[in-house]
């Protein structure tokens, strides 16, 4: 075996014309394949002198694999964005990872160029043999695709959510009458909400309590798609040609756990669908996003156009809804926990609007600007999905003098934008203000700070259908728990304070740790505010 530099030394271009062309066949291939993973940047920079992206230098076969942290990546990619700058390549074996770390990059390439950076890398293990294949998030770009998001645009641009706002309101509400009579199910009362406003829309299924079935089904769905791990990691994602050997050789559990997948997809997609489909023939389905499109799109014959596309998107946005609002709600409560000054100032300009006597609405988001401006900082401080979900580039691009090769993942660092110091100077605190200006001693919002909405939805093609749903959603939620509670950590037996954990969970959703908080309602008419909640008969979203 010759090591790398006795390969390298001993080949010439003279020992290359005395090999027979038999051995040329075989040879050059391989050098080019071996040559591939040693020196990418420099045997195949594009002859108009392009470079790749600078990164961190790997090693043969492996690239950077062996230097990818194991958990919380973003602090590590945020590493290399300071030592190798706003644009990084790294490369996990055969595949190019680029990473960027501004958001004016990720303007420039995800959303202006939009047309080739809006795949995404192929998740064989879950979509091909779980039967994931329906979810949006992991769609090539193609027809499938734009359908979905068309259907999804259809029912969630923000003119339409505005018809949703009692109805949000409405769960805002429940949750925290649930948080005044249970506060130490503070998490499961959110999770009702998030999931009966997503339920509704998507179903018009009307979530009971906590034993609802419909969310019980998607629950279990949900935390069985993660299984096998992560999506994307396993081996037969990386290759997926190892797809074709016979199961047992990963292990006895593996074919069981493939099969839990398969069921799951189809709990959380065609189940749900099927039931809303029975109701339609019963006549007593309510109306929603399914009822609606199967109405647009059923045949003579009874069968429907698109039936892929209308339950992939609906049991989509469940999961893709749910866990990041509930996440978001969760780094706002400790934020308030963790920041009274910030809690008190927010309660204060609640007060002068609604004086003890009302609940807070979405209509009153423009009077209020400190509670704005803490929403923001909530989405800006603890990103819930701070890697976003990975691009993938279909065509080789230049940019600024890099050549981005087809086929790489592309990976939008919010977490790095988020923190970026040029923009949100002392990243690490949690700092409202940094939204503000004040003119005479009133805050209004500073239009020169970069919205964090910008950032925390993802990026041009492929940005969050759900955002304007997510936003009212988590304001309202945010606004009705700061008029009725003081939100403050428990004391321990010497008095002193247990705060919650700053360090959140890793996955796709990073959310806190668990950790527990005393919801103390602010006045006696709290409870008379909320006694109606959850209401005898329950309001409908709008959809039309
Ligand atoms: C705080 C809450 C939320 C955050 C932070 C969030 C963030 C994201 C991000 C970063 C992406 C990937 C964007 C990209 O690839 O550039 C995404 C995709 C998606 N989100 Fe959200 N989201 C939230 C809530 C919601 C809600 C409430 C819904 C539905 C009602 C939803 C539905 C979706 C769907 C269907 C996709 C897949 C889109 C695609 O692949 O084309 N999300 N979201």
């Amino acid at each position: 075996m010759f090591k790398d530099s006795q390969f390298f030394s001993s080949f010439s271009l003279d020992s290359v014309s005395q090999l027979s062309t038999v051995t040329l066949l075989l040879f050059i291939p391989a050098f080019i394949f071996i040559a591939r993973q040693a020196l990418p940047r420099l045997v195949f920079a594009d002859p108009r002198r392009l470079v790749y992206p600078p990164g961190p230098k790997g090693v043969p076969f492996l690239g950077n694999a062996h230097q990818m942290a194991p958990s919380r990546r973003w602090y590590q990619f945020a590493d290399w964005a300071s030592r190798y700058g706003s644009v990084v390549g790294i490369r996990i074996m055969r595949q190019t990872v680029i990473i960027l770390n501004k958001y004016e990059v990720a303007v420039d390439l995800l959303t202006k160029k939009g047309a080739i950076y809006s795949s995404r890398p192929k998740q064989t293990l879950g979509s091909l043999y779980g039967g994931w294949d329906f979810a949006t998030s992991q769609l090539p770009y193609g027809d499938e695709l734009v359908s979905q998001r068309r259907f999804a645009y259809r029912f969630l641009n923000a003119p339409e959510v505005t018809g949703y706002h009692a109805f949000l309101a409405e769960s805002a509400r429940i949750a925290v009458a649930r948080i005044l009579r249970t506060p130490e199910n503070f998490k499961q009362w959110v999770h009702m909400s998030t999931g009966r406003n997503i339920m509704m829309m998507a179903y018009g299924h009307e979530v009971s309590g906590e034993e609802d079935e419909w969310i019980k089904r998607a629950d279990s769905a949900v935390q069985t798609r993660f299984v096998l791990g992560t999506p994307g990691a396993h081996p037969i994602d990386v290759f997926p040609i190892l797809g074709k050997l016979p199961f047992w050789i990963w292990g006895k559990e593996f074919k069981k756990n493939i099969e839990a997948m398969r069921s799951s997809a189809y709990g959380i997609s065609q189940a749900p669908y099927e039931a809303v489909r029975k109701q339609m023939r019963e006549g007593t389905a309510v109306h929603s996003m399914v009822s609606k499109l199967v109405e647009d799109n059923i045949k003579d014959d009874g069968t429907v156009r698109y039936e892929k596309e209308i339950y992939g998107i609906a049991g989509t946005i469940y999961f893709a809804g749910t866990d990041t609002s509930n996440a978001t709600i969760e780094a706002f409560i400790v934020a308030m926990i963790t920041h009274p000054d910030i809690q008190k100032k927010a309660q204060s300009e609640l007060d002068e609007l609604l004086r003890g006597q009302r609940l807070p609405v979405l209509d009153d988001r423009d009077s209020l600007p400190y509670v704005q401006a803490v929403f923001k900082e909530t989405l800006r401080w603890k990103p819930v999905v701070p890697l976003g979900l990975p691009h993938f580039l279909t065509e080789n691009d230049e940019y600024k003098g890099m050549l981005l090769p087809a086929r790489s993942i592309i990976i939008g660092n919010t977490w790095n934008m988020m923190h970026d110091e040029e923009i949100y100077p002392l990243p690490l605190s949690f700092d409202p203000t940094r939204f503000l200006l004040y003119k005479k001693n009133k805050p209004v919002f500073n239009p020169d700070i970069l919205d964090p909405e910008e950032i925390a939805f993802g990026f041009g093609r492929r940005i969050c259908p759900g955002r304007h749903f997510a936003v009212s959603s988590i304001w309202i939620t945010m606004a009705t728990l700061l008029t009725a509670f003081e939100m403050s950590p428990p004391l321990d037996s010497d008095g002193k304070p247990v705060l919650p954990d700053l360090e959140f969970g890793d996955g796709l959703a990073s959310r806190p740790k668990p950790f527990r908080c005393v919801f103390r309602p602010r006045s006696d008419n709290i409870p008379t505010l909320l006694s109606d909640y959850p209401p005898a008969s329950m309001a409908r979203p709008l959809v039309r």
